[in-house]
């Protein structure tokens, strides 16, 4: 018994929206103007030049991830068996669209592999464009991905991501036929290639039935594909959750499960059913995923959803940006296969599928924005997800820390861009912090919090371009010697995660290298205690005067020149004045080349670091005033380059040349002659 009426097709980078015809409606227009006068006679084609070259990729690639090629025939005929269920659902002609299923079939004496489906099929346009002629985004980026990586080791088993799964066929078979007739025609076209450059297409005589038969004439060394056990061993291992039946041929046995297992109460489906759904919705081949989420509402919506996480994120390895993976299903049938409006943005990452009993068969994708019960889904199942990451959060940290390490940036995005959930979401980001010896991004706002001693009304920060950076800027000398602890803002998009948040449970959060850095009461005592001789050698050795000459030196490049009250050890550090830009931001907003004012910023210097208690020494001979211009403006040009930022090189350089020579000089005085 079939136990549904809907379809869920795996989602790929170009998924197309099963509501309305398939693309090769508009593709294909141009290629039928230019050849409608022959469209009664065979025609040579050439393959576009990018799916050429998958061809030969595929055509000799290594043995073991063959089995691909077969899940991606099976997917394509799902997908058109999708499609024309939705056709015969709400198109009055179409009604009687008869079994909607999926024959395997091997002839092992022609040593050759058919698979067929009674699908929507594809007119002459849909077949020229859709296999050879339309460069399909996805074959290139494929490309691109495999060429980074060595043939052997490149991962064929994505291919069903990009949209070009269709060629897979080409690794085991040397000549490949499709037969197929639309629903929408009477006549039936075939195609057929070798794989090489060239492909043809021509009428068929003859009735053919609905649908698409793909005819795979076997490499010698693929002559396994055509045995009953090979195929029902990858059907049950890649395409179970496939919704339609699949038949092996030439009988009537039913090879797959069909299981809507989204229906089902959640203890009764085995991890092993997840995770053949998971590779069945993602294209990912053998992969577990990371976390799943198995919900299913009652009031005051009904639906039933199950998402999953994946363990890796391929934006991550410079793969474009995901598509959503998230499949609609009204009473089981599919109404779209990335439905944007079922998960915000920054959850693209997740697959799944929603099933819900109260939306209408035809829905649009231009209706699903305004549908007030794809709202409320939407809502109840945000929350959802919420709760389970709190969840793994408290349960599973290990499983939690990958989830960060690999989505974390994308939760981090939607703490900016979702201001109604934010305070949910600031609760699940991780940042690196001085509590932890290494980068790892493992410290919530609340687990800072919970070790804040009583009375620190601020939670600390500082950003920079690598943990090494961060670790030396001398802002932190204060923090260190009072143990207060700075989170560490490795990632760019940290500071503005900062920036959007603002505060946290009524904390304000607060860049260290901010001017008006105020620390907990213990602060005052602790500049209190600073030791009373360097009040008195700054007032004696003339403080003032080396501020006043290094204000000189370095001119309105800062603000200000004054005395620091954070520093410990350092001789000085830069810091921002009020509500302006962090460093970090500065130099983030440059690299997009975003015109950013250039901020003035306040140069603190300690009185207490001996190499400015000697300075001060110095002013008693005003001598020695240009040398402590020279140190005032290196100083401040050490600062900037502690912090990532290149001074005017020329200007440095002939400095550091002065000081060499100057000490040079004093080891070895030139006798000049
Ligand atoms: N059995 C089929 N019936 C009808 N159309 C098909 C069939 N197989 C392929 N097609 C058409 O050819 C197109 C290209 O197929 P191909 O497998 O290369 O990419 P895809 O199906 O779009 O992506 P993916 O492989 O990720 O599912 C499909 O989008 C579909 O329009």
């Amino acid at each position: 018994m079939v136990w549904y009426v809907g379809c869920i097709p795996g989602p790929g980078v170009n998924p197309s929206n099963v509501v309305g015809t398939s693309a090769g409606d508009v593709t294909s227009r141009g290629i039928a103007d230019m050849t409608a006068e022959h469209t009664q006679e065979r025609q040579e084609f050439a393959f576009q030049a990018e799916i050429k070259q998958l061809l030969h990729l595929l055509s000799h690639s290594l043995y073991q991830s063959r089995d691909i090629a077969l899940r991606e025939l099976i997917s394509n005929a799902s997908d058109a068996l999708d499609k024309m269920r939705f056709v015969a659902l709400t198109d009055e002609s179409q009604r009687e669209a008869g079994p909607l299923e999926i024959v395997i079939e091997p002839r092992a004496a022609e040593n050759q592999l058919v698979i067929r489906d009674s699908g929507v099929g594809m007119t002459r346009d849909e077949l020229v464009t859709n296999l050879g002629t339309i460069a399909h985004s996805g074959s290139g980026e494929f490309l691109k991905n495999l060429s980074s990586e060595s043939k052997d080791k490149a991962d064929l088993s994505l291919i069903g991501q990009f949209g070009v799964g269709f060629y897979s066929a080409f690794m085991i078979a040397d000549k490949v036929e499709v037969r197929t007739r639309s629903y929408r025609e009477e006549k039936g076209w075939e195609w057929e290639s070798e794989g090489t450059g060239r492909f043809t297409v021509e009428p068929v005589e003859g009735p053919l039935p609905r649908g698409a038969e793909i005819v795979l004439h076997l490499k010698d060394d693929a002559k396994d594909f055509a045995t009953p056990e090979r195929i029902k061993e990858i059907v049950k291992r890649y395409s179970s959750f496939v919704p339609h039946p699949i038949k092996l041929g030439p009988g009537d046995e039913v090879i797959n499960d069909q299981k809507p297992i989204w229906v089902e109460p959640k203890r009764q489906v085995t991890d092993e059913q997840y995770q053949r759904f998971y590779q069945h919705l993602s294209h990912h081949g053998d992969e577990k995923p990371l976390w799943h989420l198995h919900v299913s509402v009652d009031s005051p919506i009904q639906f039933h959803a199950v998402l999953f996480c994946p363990p890796t994120n391929l934006e991550r390895f410079g793969f474009p940006r995901l598509e959503h993976g998230v499949s609609l299903c009204a009473k089981r049938v599919l109404v779209q296969n990335d439905c944007r409006e079922l998960l915000p943005d920054y959850l693209r990452f997740l697959f799944g599928l929603v099933d819900s009993e109260d939306l209408p068969l035809n829905v649009s994708r231009e209706t699903l924005q305004d549908n007030s019960v794809i709202r409320r889904i939407r809502a109840s199942l945000l929350k959802s997800v919420f709760d389970r990451l709190d969840q793994l959060a408290k349960d599973q940290p290990e499983v939690f820390q990958t989830f960060v390490d690999q989505f974390g940036v994308l939760i981090k995005e939607g703490a900016i861009v979702d201001p109604i959930n934010r305070e949910r979401l600031s609760k699940l980001i991780r940042f690196a912090s001085s509590h932890n010896t290494d980068a790892t991004l493992n410290v919530s706002l609340d687990d800072y919090l919970a070790r804040a001693p009583e009375g620190q009304k601020r939670i600390y920060f500082l950003g920079g371009p690598d943990l090494a950076a961060i670790k030396k800027n001398p802002n932190l000398e204060i923090f260190r010697k009072r143990n207060l602890e700075v989170l560490y803002l490795i990632e760019p998009i940290d500071e503005f995660v900062m920036n959007a948040l603002g505060t946290h449970a009524g904390k304000l959060l607060t860049s260290i290298d901010s001017d008006d850095l105020e620390l907990p009461e213990a602060a005052a005592d602790a500049e209190s205690d600073k030791p009373k001789e360097a009040d008195e050698k700054k007032a004696e050795a003339g403080f003032a005067r080396v501020l006043e000459l290094f204000r000189q030196a370095i001119g309105d490049r800062v603000r200000e020149v004054r005395e620091s009250h954070r520093l410990t050890d350092s001789p000085c550090c830069l810091v921002n004045s009020d509500g302006g830009f962090t460093m970090q931001m500065q130099r983030i907003l440059k690299m997009a080349n975003k015109d950013v004012p250039e901020m003035s910023r306040i140069l603190e210097v300690n009185p207490a670091s001996p190499l400015i208690r000697r300075l001060c020494n110095l002013t008693a001979n005003t001598d020695h005033d240009a040398f402590i211009k020279q140190c005032g403006l290196q100083l401040w040009s050490n600062a900037l380059i502690l912090e990532g930022v290149t001074p005017d090189a020329e200007e440095l350089v002939g400095r550091i040349q002065g000081f060499m020579d100057e000490a040079a000089d004093k080891r070895s005085p030139l006798i000049l002659s």
